[in-house]
């Protein structure tokens, strides 16, 4: 077996994957696609597995797809990185699946983005289709903020930064879940991320505090149902608690970051990654 992990920035995450794979005594290579240009070549065949970890989504997709190219089995496969990293692709799938999302309108300039304001009602999130670690991900509380955040989004130069996912603000908890999944149908572990002071988000790369939570049988059903949707491999999910819709879905991550969830767990990621790929999927 030989593996070609992919990677841009090599994070605590990567580390951790490669000394798996020593542990394991498997065959690998480390791509660094911001260093190195990957061909369409067969003799890329010769790896059986593509572990795809590079930070920016679309190195990650592209990497994906030219390895597909040559016949290798990428975790995740660029389809998967396709929806999962893009926010209303992925609730467009769940949406038509009847799993719950957070209440969202699309809008796809500065003037329908104050309309679906007015539509959704303050105080309200407008997020980007794509991006990570709560990066533009923005709390609006009135009509001023709202006129702010359009004309500062317009003015960035690309075009999926400028479409708005205006969405509810589930406020019930002062928390978020995060979820691991590994092969569509085994629910690694899921831990809660506790918002610190003078912040909206939970992410982690902001301050959010993991700590441990009782998966009870509902969380469980309703993030396989989704991960199955999304046919997500290797995926994180988040999860929001509304009053009264209960468990939705909020975002799919294809490069799931486990550094709080193995704090939180003790559940080793890595470790159960590589076992999964060693036993041929299964
Ligand atoms: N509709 C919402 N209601 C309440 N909080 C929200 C909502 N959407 C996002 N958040 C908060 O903001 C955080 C970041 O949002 P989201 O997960 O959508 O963005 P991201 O940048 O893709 O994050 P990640 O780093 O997990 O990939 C969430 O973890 C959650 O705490
Ligand atoms: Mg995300
Ligand atoms: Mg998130």
């Amino acid at each position: 077996m030989r593996i070609a992990l992919v990677v841009d920035i090599i994070r605590q995450e990567e580390k951790l994957i490669v000394k798996a794979l020593n542990d394991h005594g498997i065959d690998y290579d480390v791509i660094n696609v911001a260093q190195e240009p990957i061909p369409f070549n067969k003799a890329l065949g010769r790896y059986d597995v593509g572990i795809i970890r590079a930070i920016s989504m679309y190195r990650s997709l592209y990497s994906a797809a030219v390895l597909e190219g040559a016949g290798v089995h990428t975790i995740n496969s660029s389809d998967v990185i396709t929806v999962a990293g893009d926010k209303i692709l992925t609730y467009s799938k769940l949406f038509r699946a009847g799993i719950p999302i957070p209440d969202s309108v699309i809008a796809m300039s500065p003037d329908s983005a104050l309309k679906a304001y007015e539509q959704v009602g303050f105080p309200l999130i407008d997020k980007p289709p794509i991006g990570s670690w709560g990066r533009l991900v923005s709390l609006v509380r009135d009509i001023f903020e709202g006129k702010t955040i359009t004309e500062h989004r317009e003015m960035i130069g690309n075009s999926a930064l400028k479409i708005h996912i205006i969405q509810e603000y589930i406020k019930e908890k002062n928390r978020d879940i995060r979820c691991i999944v590994l092969s569509k149908d085994e629910l690694l572990g899921c831990y809660a991320r506790n918002i610190p002071p003078n912040e909206w988000r939970a992410n982690v790369a902001l301050g959010g505090n993991p700590s441990s939570l009782q998966i009870d049988e509902k969380l469980k059903e309703i993030v396989l149902k989704a991960s199955n949707v999304i046919n997500g491999e290797f995926v994180s999910v988040d999860i929001l608690e509304h009053p009264s819709k209960g468990y939705v879905i909020n975002e799919f991550n294809d490069t799931p970051e486990f550094k709080g969830f193995m704090l939180a767990t003790g559940i080793n990621v890595p470790e159960k990654l590589i076992s999964y790929i060693e036993r041929g999927f299964s």
